[in-house]
């Protein structure tokens, strides 16, 4: 057995029922088809970043449903790519992102292109964000969920070590900071403010809610964790 098969728990499989292998075998191949064909065209167009883009969002994607199915087999279904159930908003955020970028770059083409030191934070922005996610989803395991847990089942148990030591809500930093990564890297002044701005408010609310669970499920532990473990998202 190698390494990577004995961190696996082979007790726990996916619901073969809520994992077509046609649509998540064809989600895997245009994920990879979107990324490939962003890089390999980086060298023929000025405005690398939109390339680049539409490469990390394909990975971000990818990845939501691999990290699921390698560390939290039994949650896994079809939807954790994210790619239908995030909602009007989130696709309207990313369409919203495509336009200011394309309109800024038709009309003032030079901006776009102008500002290597801002597009390097946001490129290292997006690139910590989706670490920070990934290990959070993996230090989780079966304690993760893509939906706030409502109930408390046996395998979900207090989640205080990995990249849990430096935030109590690392998915979530991570994917503000991917999110503020790429408008950055975009140089997409307006969608950089509304994405700050909206997502900031999304997790606010969403922290709050789910804390009040996680303190129904673990009590005076979680107090403890919530008092010495900031979230590296500002002002929350
Ligand atoms: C989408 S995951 C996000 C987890 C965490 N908020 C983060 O940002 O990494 C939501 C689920 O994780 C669970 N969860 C959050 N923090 C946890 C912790 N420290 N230990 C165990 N479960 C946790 C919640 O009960 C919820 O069902």
């Amino acid at each position: 057995m190698s390494d990577g098969e004995s961190e696996i728990d082979l007790d726990v499989h996916p619901d073969i029922r809520e994992n077509p292998l046609d649509e998540v075998s064809l989600t895997a191949a245009i994920l990879g088809l979107v990324c490939g064909v962003s890089i390999t065209l980086l060298p023929y167009f000025r405005f690398k970043t939109l390339n680049l883009y539409l490469g990390f969002l394909a990975v971000f994607h990818f990845l939501e449903y691999y990290v699921t199915a390698r560390y939290n087999a039994d949650k896994v279904v079809a939807d954790s790519f994210l790619l239908y159930s995030n909602g009007l908003a989130y696709t309207a955020a990313h369409a919203c992102a495509l336009a200011e970028a394309m309109i800024e770059h038709y009309f003032f083409p030079q901006f776009k292109i102008s500002h290597p030191y801002v597009t390097t934070i946001g490129f290292v922005l997006v690139v910590a964000g989706q670490v920070l996610r990934y290990q959070a989803m993996a230090t989780a395991g079966r304690s993760f969920s893509h939906l706030i847990a409502v109930e408390k089942k046996n395998s979900h148990t207090l989640v205080t070590d990995g990249v849990y030591r430096f935030s109590r809500h690392p998915s979530y930093a991570g994917f503000y900071w991917w999110a503020i990564g790429t408008q950055l890297m975009l140089l997409n002044p307006v969608c950089l403010a509304g994405f700050a701005v909206v997502l900031w408010r999304f997790f606010n609310r969403r922290i709050e809610v789910e804390e009040r669970y996680l303190v129904q499920f673990f009590g005076q532990r979680y107090n403890v964790f919530k008092k010495s473990t900031g979230t590296l998202i500002p002002f929350v």
